[in-house]
């Protein structure tokens, strides 16, 4: 009997896959890991076919870790991080490396395309601001910047549909990664072919749209050799990692809200209307007929990576010795700063910022040091920063007319109950946590078993899987230090934005 369920992430720190059996129990994970190349300021790049190595190597070990066997997988479910850009030849190999939804080198090719095609026009059919994150300007890049290897392009593909393509040999474009392309119609849900054509993207790049739970093909011959999965498996188009996350927290209706940690920080509100705004992100959810209202900023459980990679080798020797990892005594020295950090504020711009600011120059800043602050402050700092960012989101919602009342953390971050009991504070909202890190791999693992039928509906399949880990409540003693220091933070970018543009 094909009880279980497979779910795989490609996340921007690593891939992580899960089996789930039906009730939303994690019977076992794994992840891989890959790099993002810096290779010049503003670029972010990453390798298909790393995440696809990370991929097999995860999934072979995760057979060999439990008892399930690869011919009990009822489904798999892929999802992924936003605004790849993928070129893929007619001999369906991968033309270079991608842009990730960090990269803003396509910033001078989106004031060039404005000029031509009011952005107005583009913010009706697609209901998102042309700004170099996004998938459509990276496209144009390789026009302008690469004609060799743009002239070889048959289609470009995002994260979860890469691995789609590779574990079926199938072209799809979900429904909730069309918000990567400006020629995605946001009401219909379909190709704009006159948008396509006024933006200079050829219909032919993009693969048919597919709802994120239908199944688009069955595992090959070659790919069961090299992941371990059974041949003839369905494989859904999945989705965006941050709305599969949103499923696996139980987000499914109008006014539910995820709070994601994972490399990026920000929150998808749940809305049954179409309701774009400039400043926000609009997508598709990956269940039908909804969308989610999203904040997406460059800094997350990311700015912590950073920090641990750069600051973190003290922590890494005292590992074995303490029992506890690195991240886990980063919390421990940012647990005994007072909240507000004694003054020490940090702007995670760490890769410019997405919303709702929209600056590819914004800059990552620590502003407050004095020779009394600490490696903890640092910590503490960072992590009230990125707060900072998810209440400027939520603010910017409340006045597009998008109030939240409770918000449900997924991501890596979520681990921390210090960063999130200091979100739960600077944002005034509670936190309820659920499935944490896994919520995004149960999220795709639900779309995979809706597919092939497991579930009846999207409903159900909540009502069975998702539970609750931990809630937050905010501190209203801590109120007052974190609005004055909210009130810095947004006057630091404002009278530092010229010497950043420079
Ligand atoms: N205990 C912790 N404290 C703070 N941050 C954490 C902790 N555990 C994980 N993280 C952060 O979570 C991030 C990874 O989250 P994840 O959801 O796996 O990311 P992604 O989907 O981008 O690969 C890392 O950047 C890491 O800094
Ligand atoms: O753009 C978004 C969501 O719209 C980002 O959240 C990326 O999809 C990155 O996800 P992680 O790798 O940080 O999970």
């Amino acid at each position: 009997m094909k009880k279980y369920l497979l779910g795989i992430d490609i996340g921007t720190s690593a891939c992580k896959v899960a089996i789930f059996d039906k009730a939303g129990t994690l019977i076992e994970s794994g992840a891989g890991d890959y790099p993002v190349y810096y290779p010049k300021e503003g670029w972010a790049e990453q390798n298909p076919d790393e995440w696809w190595v990370a991929v097999c190597q995860a999934t072979k070990e995760l057979f060999k870790k439990c008892d399930i066997r690869p011919e009990e997988i009822a489904g798999i479910g892929v999802d992924g991080q936003s605004w790849s850009a993928i070129p893929i030849s007619a001999a369906g190999e991968v033309l270079c490396n991608t842009p990730i939804w960090m990269d803003t080198r396509a910033d001078k090719i989106c004031e060039e395309v404005k000029k031509k095609v009011p952005e107005e026009e583009i913010f009706a059919v697609c209901g998102n601001p042309f700004v170099p994150s996004y998938t459509t300007p990276k496209i144009l890049w390789y026009k302008e910047a690469r004609p060799e290897l743009y002239a070889q392009i048959d289609k470009v593909l995002q994260s979860n549909s890469f691995i789609v393509f590779k574990l079926t040999d199938q072209y799809s474009q979900d429904m909730s990664q069309g918000y990567g392309l400006h020629c995605f119609d946001m009401r219909k849900g379909t190709w704009d072919a006159q948008m396509c054509e006024k933006l200079g993207i050829p219909l032919s790049f993009l693969p048919e749209i597919y709802p994120c739970h239908q199944v688009v093909g069955t595992v090959t011959e070659k790919a069961a050799k090299e992941t371990g999965l059974a041949l003839g498996t369905p494989v859904v188009a999945g989705g965006l990692d941050a709305c599969c996350g949103t499923l696996g927290a139980g987000v499914i209706h109008e006014g539910e809200t995820q709070e994601q940690g994972g490399q990026a920080g920000g929150m998808s509100i749940c809305i049954d209307e179409y309701h774009a705004d400039e400043r926000l992100i609009l997508s598709y959810h990956v269940v039908p007929d909804k969308w989610l209202l999203q904040g997406g900023t460059t800094g997350g459980g990311g700015v912590m990576r950073w920090l641990h990679r750069e600051f973190g080798k003290y922590e890494d020797l005292r590992k074995d010795e303490l029992g506890k990892g690195a991240l886990v005594q980063f919390n421990d020295l940012a647990e005994v700063v007072p909240p507000g950090s004694e003054g020490l504020i940090f702007l995670p711009y760490m890769a410019g910022e997405r919303s709702p600011l929209w600056d590819p120059r914004a800059k990552g800043i620590f502003y407050g040091l004095d020779f009394s602050k600490t490696k903890g402050h640092f910590i503490r700092a960072a992590m009230e920063g990125v707060a900072f960012s998810l209440r400027h989101n939520l603010e910017v919602a409340k006045e597009a007319g998008v109030s939240v009342k409770v918000m449900k953390a997924i991501g890596g971050s979520a681990n921390s109950l210090l960063w999130t009991q200091i979100k739960a504070d600077i944002t005034g909202k509670p936190i309820v946590v659920p499935y944490s890190d896994a919520a995004t791999t149960l999220g795709a693992c639900i779309l995979a078993g809706v597919g092939v039928g497991l579930y009846e509906s999207f409903e159900e399949a909540v009502a069975l899987t998702v539970r609750e880990t931990r809630s937050h409540e905010p501190n209203l003693d801590n109120k007052e230090i974190y609005d004055e220091n909210f009130a810095k933070y947004l006057a630091i970018y404002q009278n530092l934005k010229t010497v950043m543009d420079d």
